[in-house]
């Protein structure tokens, strides 16, 4: 039942916000970017995404006293405000690691088709070994790609949980063949990210290398970037969401607009973060009906290509979750139709599942089996083998 005297402000891009939180209060739902100090006045919690910016000018004259993300970047949010003034603040640290992880490695494949490459021919710079990296780390390991890994913040924090020798420095981990960055944006303390692949480090980049920004735009400096010879360039963070740039989008291999987290269990991890944690500040039980909602476990997959290996693999990730459609999806020659169908697309966001939730026919291949247990799937046999 509603507890009437508590209402709750949520982004409404955040799934089953009603069937989640209803019991907890009257629910609002906004888009992120409508939610501003007139609607949050008389809230005492708000929900949001990334895109409201959560400060002074928010919450100085609100009732506010819990403020949840259900996503992981925190350079929306005035932290220092929050605390100064008493609000609890919390945010669903690791809930999108592996749609975003998934999302690079299904990028990989794409590439190393088109370009025809052999993955395990590679080396891949991770830049930012957090929840993402680690993710991204341990499954192209798996994969039988090389990683340089790069994360001196980490390195200082925890010196004892890294194992220095797959560490390098940045600039090492720029010589590698595939560079990607899951840093979050910072523009203060010893590392800063902005600006961390500057015009400078850009100009150590050769043609024949490729470049993945999933993290947030702005880690790779976007004007020296669009003159930079590479092989391909992946971006999936921008800066100036959702009015990207248009020659950097022009000539990337794949552009998609924000939504590398954006697998319905990533999502639905994040909502129930947040929701555990309101549940624990205002001394509630925790329920559970609401994951009654959630869609059942896709279909089988069944593989009946005899493809070599790697092609059957980007086949197969293919069928889970295309990326090349969240290109596609806002593609035109016009940027301004670009940055218009951006905000709407990702707020609009086709469901679909990480590879976990995925069960394949085992194939008569067994080093495709194997590739598919080491992402997640799981292999079932059938009557046919
Ligand atoms: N595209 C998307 O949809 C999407 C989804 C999730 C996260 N993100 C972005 O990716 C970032 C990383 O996510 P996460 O969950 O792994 O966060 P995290 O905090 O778990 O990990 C970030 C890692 O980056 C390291 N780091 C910070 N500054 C660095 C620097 N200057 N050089 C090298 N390493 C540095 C930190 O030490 C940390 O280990 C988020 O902050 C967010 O901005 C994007
Ligand atoms: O910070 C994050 O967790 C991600 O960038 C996330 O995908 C942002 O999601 P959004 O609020 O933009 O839907």
């Amino acid at each position: 039942m509603t507890n009437p005297t508590k209402t709750i402000i949520i982004d409404d891009a955040v799934p089953y916000a009603e069937a989640i939180f209803s019991h907890l209060g009257k629910v609002i739902t906004l888009p992120g970017k409508a939610i501003d100090a007139e609607t949050v006045k008389n809230a005492d919690a708000l929900i949001v995404r990334s895109r409201t910016q959560v400060n002074a000018e928010l919450l100085a004259n609100s009732q506010v006293s819990f403020v949840g993300s259900t996503v992981v970047g925190l350079d929306h949010i005035d932290q220092e405000f929050l605390k100064s003034n008493n609000i609890h603040f919390y945010s669903a640290q690791g809930c999108n690691a592996n749609s975003v992880a998934e999302y690079i490695i299904t990028a990989l494949y794409e590439l190393a088709e088109t370009f025809d490459f052999k993955l395990q021919d590679k080396t891949l710079g991770i830049i930012g070994v957090g929840n993402v990296g680690e993710k991204v780390y341990n499954k192209a390991k798996q994969l039988g790609v090389t990683c340089l890994l790069n994360d001196p913040l980490k390195i200082d924090k925890q010196p004892d949980q890294v194992n220095l020798d797959n560490y390098v420095d940045l600039d090492t981990c720029l010589t590698a063949d595939i560079i990607t960055v899951h840093t979050p944006l910072t523009r203060s303390g010893k590392h800063p990210s902005y600006d961390l692949i500057s015009a400078e480090k850009l100009a150590q980049i050769k043609p024949q290398q490729i470049l993945i920004n999933a993290a947030r735009g702005g880690v790779i400096n976007e004007q020296a970037w669009i003159n930079t010879p590479t092989l391909a360039n992946i971006i999936d963070c921008w800066e100036n969401e959702p009015n990207i740039n248009e020659a950097l989008y022009r000539t990337a291999f794949l552009a998609t607009p924000h939504i590398a987290g954006h697998s319905l269990d990533a999502k639905v991890a994040g909502s129930a973060m947040v929701y555990n944690e309101l549940c624990r500040f205002w001394n509630t039980p925790i329920q559970d009906k609401w994951r009654n909602q959630l869609p059942p476990q896709p279909d089988l997959i069944e593989i009946t290509e005899q493809a070599p290996t790697q092609t059957a693999m980007r086949q197969t990730l293919n069928k889970t979750h295309d990326i090349k459609t969240d290109d596609l999806a806002i593609r035109s020659k016009d940027i301004s139709k670009v940055h218009n169908k951006y905000e709407n697309y990702r707020r609009n966001f086709p469901i679909y599942r990480e590879f976990s939730q995925h069960k394949i026919q085992i194939t008569s291949n067994p080093e495709l089996n194997k590739l598919l247990e080491s992402l997640g799937f799981t292999l079932i046999a059938t009557q046919s083998y």
